[in-house]
């Protein structure tokens, strides 16, 4: 697996201290809130577990699992929900948990949700951002690392269902996904 990685952008140990950062800006913010921490699947899975850990308030989990890239690297536009919420949002303080944010179409989707549903607020929290990826008009209000255009894989990101399980963010040798999309 790790012999088709061009090149790690983030390491395991920076990931590491960027949630414990983010672990405590959170706990400031939502400290006597009980926050409805919705992690997105299936990317967000390995970023939510980490960085929650080191939110020290009590909280509620919840997930939501959507899907719009497919087996490929561009965004199909058309975020389809694959599991729904189990909780209520009407009056909860929302924290939406992603692993990135690209096009930015996915969490543009899911914060119009969350109002429609009468959320108290809706805050989004990123472990990675790629501006120059933005189709729609969204910013995340807490970013782990901005990084360049490129399709990223590791620590919850998938090149067809593939790499989650890396503990570090990398790219992809070229010739990886060229035999698949040529
Ligand atoms: O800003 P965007 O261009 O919408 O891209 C970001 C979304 O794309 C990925 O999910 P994907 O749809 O691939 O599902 P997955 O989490 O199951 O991999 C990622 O986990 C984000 O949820
Ligand atoms: O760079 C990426 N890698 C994997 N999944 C993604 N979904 C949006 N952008 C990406
Ligand atoms: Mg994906």
């Amino acid at each position: 697996m790790h012999q088709e990685i061009e090149e790690v952008l983030v390491t395991e140990e920076e990931i590491i201290e960027k949630c414990a950062e983010i672990g405590k800006q959170l706990t400031e913010e939502y400290d006597g809130k009980f926050p409805l921490a919705i992690g997105v699947l299936k990317g967000a899975m390995p970023f939510m577990s980490d960085v929650l850990r080191r939110v020290d308030t009590h909280l509620e989990m919840d997930f939501m699992a959507v899907s719009s890239y497919g087996g490929g690297t561009r965004s199909s536009g058309e975020v389809k929900i694959i599991k729904d919420l189990d909780a209520k949002v009407e009056g909860r303080h929302v924290l939406i948990i992603e692993d990135i944010i690209d096009s930015g179409l996915t969490l543009s989707y899911l914060v119009d949700l969350f109002k429609y549903r009468k959320a108290a607020s809706v805050k989004i929290v990123t472990l990675i951002d790629k501006p120059e990826g933005r189709t729609v008009d969204i910013k995340a209000d807490v970013v782990g690392f901005e990084l360049p255009n490129k399709f990223l894989v590791g620590y919850g990101l998938d090149y067809d269902e593939k790499y989650r399980n890396l503990p570090y963010i990398g790219v992809l040798k070229p010739e990886i996904y060229s035999e698949q999309e040529s």
